[in-house]
């Protein structure tokens, strides 16, 4: 966990020269820098962000898109995806024993999306004027978070911004918006969003496991007891919804795939 979170410090300080390669603001692009989100060029605020991310699975398909520095980037972090992608699965298993699934309900094109994501916040000279990130909940399955000593990362709960607490070595588990769908509404997914910090730098690695493009996404039917909460979507079609008009809604979006009482 040192290794990589030491790798994207070292690697967001790098000369602009070499990182401007990866800068895109192309979705389609698996390997990517952008600033603030992508949608910089419409969006209404920017924010105090700049993100690098790129896939992770199949690691042969993908490990040539990724940077060749610093110079053990591609040995740290394909074993950190592999290791993640372990855990995430272990994570999933006790989900499927805990809401009555059978084991490995989760695996094959329902998770077969595997990203890293990297936030790179440097220091707000004042931090009450601009976010890190805006307020989200998470639109795929599910996202392990590993934050650096520097805090930022906050979840609403009944009305109030709470800070999550920054515990040395430990991860932070987010349930996505899919989870919530597939487990036919058992799931909460948090609304979060990240402040900025006056002095310090912030970086945290985030791993996402999603849907592939083609996987038909529903309430599981042993989950289901009159009826499914939701009608069947696939995830592109969830994600269309989801950031239209660039506003990235949660609740937009899984009114839209609801089904009405
Ligand atoms: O950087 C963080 O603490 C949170 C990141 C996050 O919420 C996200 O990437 O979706
Ligand atoms: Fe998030």
């Amino acid at each position: 966990m040192d290794d990589t979170m030491n790798i994207y410090k070292e690697f967001f300080k790098l000369p602009g020269e070499y990182k401007a390669k990866f800068y895109s603001n192309d979705i389609n692009k698996s390997c990517r820098l952008c600033s603030s989100t992508l949608a910089y060029d419409t969006e209404e605020f920017h924010y105090w962000r700049d993100n690098f991310t790129h896939h992770c699975y199949p690691l042969e398909e993908y490990i040539m898109t990724w940077p060749n520095k610093p110079t053990k980037y591609r040995e740290v972090v394909s074993e950190y995806s592999i290791e993640t992608r372990k855990l995430l699965y272990k994570i999933l298993d006790m989900i499927c024993k805990g809401v009555g699934l059978e084991k490995g309900y989760f695996e094959g094109e329902l998770s077969k999306t595997n990203v890293i994501s990297v936030n790179h916040h440097i220091p707000c000279p004042n931090p009450s004027l601009t976010l890190g990130m805006p307020v989200h909940s998470d639109p795929n399955l599910i996202t392990l978070l590993q934050q650096c000593d520097v805090p930022g990362l906050q979840i609403l709960k009944d009305g109030k911004w709470i800070g999550v607490q920054l515990i040395p070595h430990a991860i932070v588990v987010i349930p996505g918006l899919q989870l919530k769908v597939i487990s036919n509404d058992r799931f909460i997914t948090p609304v979060h969003r990240v402040v900025t910090h006056a002095k310090e730098v912030r970086t945290t690695i985030g791993v996402f496991l999603g849907p592939s493009p083609k996987s038909l996404i529903k309430p599981a039917t042993p989950l289901v007891r009159t009826e499914p909460e939701f009608r069947a979507f696939t995830y592109p079609e969830f994600l269309k919804t989801f950031t239209a008009g660039a506003k990235c809604d949660a609740q937009f979006a899984l009114n839209h795939f609801r089904n009405k009482a």
